[in-house]
């Protein structure tokens, strides 16, 4: 049951094959076999899935069964599940138990889905390895030396390695793309605004977005179908109708314009990841699309300024975690102040720490413009490259990441070296844009992804690519040890 995609476990609730309990039993079973060796789960709600699981074969016993019903999924743990431990996996919320449900999982709970609990994750999303998490690294399934990638490193390990057949996942600089990367899985960033941000903890609001991690674009396509529209409770939201995100799988490619950017295949890609890029653009090529080079010539400047933008908002959103209304709150406190300092000092990891006093120093005064304003500017100027780009041609398709995953603790003590990783996914947060990851083979027995972006709320057309990418070949079918 484990191999089958989201809608193959559709199909098979819809045909009766097995019940959503039976099936909620199996995912659960496997959690509790394997997790140990990945640790992708800080919290796993047994009880909570098994009465998600028989309400859904309620509902559909009384025919009312919706496209999801009793299909199990899991959480990033920085979305708000109410009555359950939402950690962020930071110190500072091991005590918090959410009052309400976010958004994302009000929907998939009315879609009559099963959630199998709360994924690991880099803390308060920040990190490209998930080993920023006061959980404890997670491991790649394909490989357990090495990264599974982050922030959403333990729903994207979880999913390869079939706990469960897909989990929601946060992106704020390619923190849904890069581990989907990593291990081999398929993994959509919404554009700004598609996906409600209410009870989603908050990094760097203007970057942030929610979005699906499955194993096939079809999958992506069936999950966003749930989590995405207005919600009036999110002021950054959009409204705007949300088409049916599978309908269009199935268009020919006949005639569509990918561009290359140059930028996208330097010094810094080796020639095993160009060649399996290519490989993929090559699948491309013989559905009937053409490729040609573009160029965003400020690629190398989203490192500088993504990493002054979202730190500045983070040392924004973060200071509300200040030991008083919840949350880690030190013992035996001297004074407010003493309070404040040691409830954070002593509640906030080495790289939380790091980024509120990047982002603190960005905003403050006399280098408020030095800084935070610059950013700004080139953002814009980000922006506009791609809008450039997208004049030219319909999709834009390079790697996700500089290099296969990583080993644990190689970048470590390089903070630099880490933010480098990020190269091809934070340019597309700065502009808003949807992206998306997909398997594109293995280099050195480790997966690679290849990444396609599309103009704003031009999901369809992305999912239509990598589901036409998905018919043709086999790489999302690989599957780790772990998997069979
Ligand atoms: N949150 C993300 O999208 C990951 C990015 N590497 C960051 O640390 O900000």
């Amino acid at each position: 049951m484990h191999n089958k995609t989201i809608a193959e476990l559709a199909k098979g609730l819809a045909d009766g094959e097995f019940s959503s309990v039976e099936l909620t039993q199996h995912f659960l079973g496997r959690i509790d076999a394997l997790d140990s060796q990945y640790n992708s789960f800080i919290t796993v709600t047994p009880e909570q899935a098994l009465a998600q699981a028989e309400a859904a074969d309620a509902t559909r016993a009384a025919g009312n069964a919706k496209a999801l019903t009793g299909v199990p999924v899991a959480h990033k743990d920085i979305f708000c599940t109410n009555g359950v431990l939402t950690t962020c996996a930071s110190k500072m919320l091991s005590n918090f138990v959410a009052p309400y449900d976010a958004t994302v999982v009000d929907k998939f709970n009315s879609a009559g889905m099963v959630s199998l609990g709360k994924t690991n994750m880099d803390e308060f999303a920040m990190g490209s390895s998930n080993e920023n998490s006061f959980y404890g690294a997670v491991k790649n399934p394909w490989d357990t030396n090495a990264v599974p990638g982050g922030s959403s490193g333990g729903s994207a390990a979880a999913v390869a390695a079939r706990l469960a057949p897909g989990a929601t996942g946060t992106d704020t600089g390619g923190s849904i793309r890069q581990p989907a990367a990593f291990c081999g899985i398929t993994g959509l960033k919404p554009t700004y605004g598609r996906v409600s941000r209410w009870g989603m903890i908050a990094y760097a609001s203007s970057l942030d977005q929610g979005g699906p991690m499955a194993r096939t674009a079809e999958d992506c396509a069936l999950l966003l179908n749930e989590m995405a529209g207005f919600d009036p409770k999110d002021s950054t939201s959009l409204k705007k109708a949300v088409p049916d995100y599978t309908a269009d799988l199935n268009q020919p490619l006949s005639g569509l314009r990918i561009g290359l950017p140059k930028e996208y295949f330097g010094k810094e890609l080796s020639a095993e990841m160009s060649d399996a890029i290519m490989a993929s653009v090559k699948e491309f090529e013989k559905l009937g699309a053409t490729v040609q080079e573009v160029s965003l010539p400020n690629t190398m400047l989203a490192i500088p300024s993504y990493y002054i933008i979202a730190p500045a908002e983070a040392s924004s959103n973060l200071s509300r975690f200040d030991g008083v209304r919840y949350g880690y709150r030190c013992e035996n406190p001297e004074n407010l102040e003493d309070l404040y300092k040691r409830s954070r000092g002593e509640g906030f990891g080495k790289e939380v720490q790091r980024r509120i006093l990047v982002g603190t120093y960005a905003l403050s005064e006399g280098y408020y413009d030095a800084y935070y304003r610059k950013a700004q500017r080139i953002r814009r100027l980000i922006q506009q490259d791609f809008l450039n780009a997208f004049n030219e041609v319909d999709l834009i398709m390079g790697p996700t990441t500089p290099t296969p995953a990583f080993d644990l603790g190689s970048n470590t003590d390089d903070p630099v070296q880490m933010y480098m990783e990020d190269i091809y996914t934070l340019a597309v947060n700065l502009a808003g844009l949807p992206g998306i990851s997909v398997p594109a083979g293995l280099v050195n027995g480790r997966p690679v992804g290849l990444q396609i972006l599309a103009g704003h709320f031009k999901e369809s057309q992305l999912l239509n690519a990598a589901h036409q990418l998905q018919t043709a070949t086999n790489w999302h079918q690989l599957a780790p040890s772990a998997g069979q």
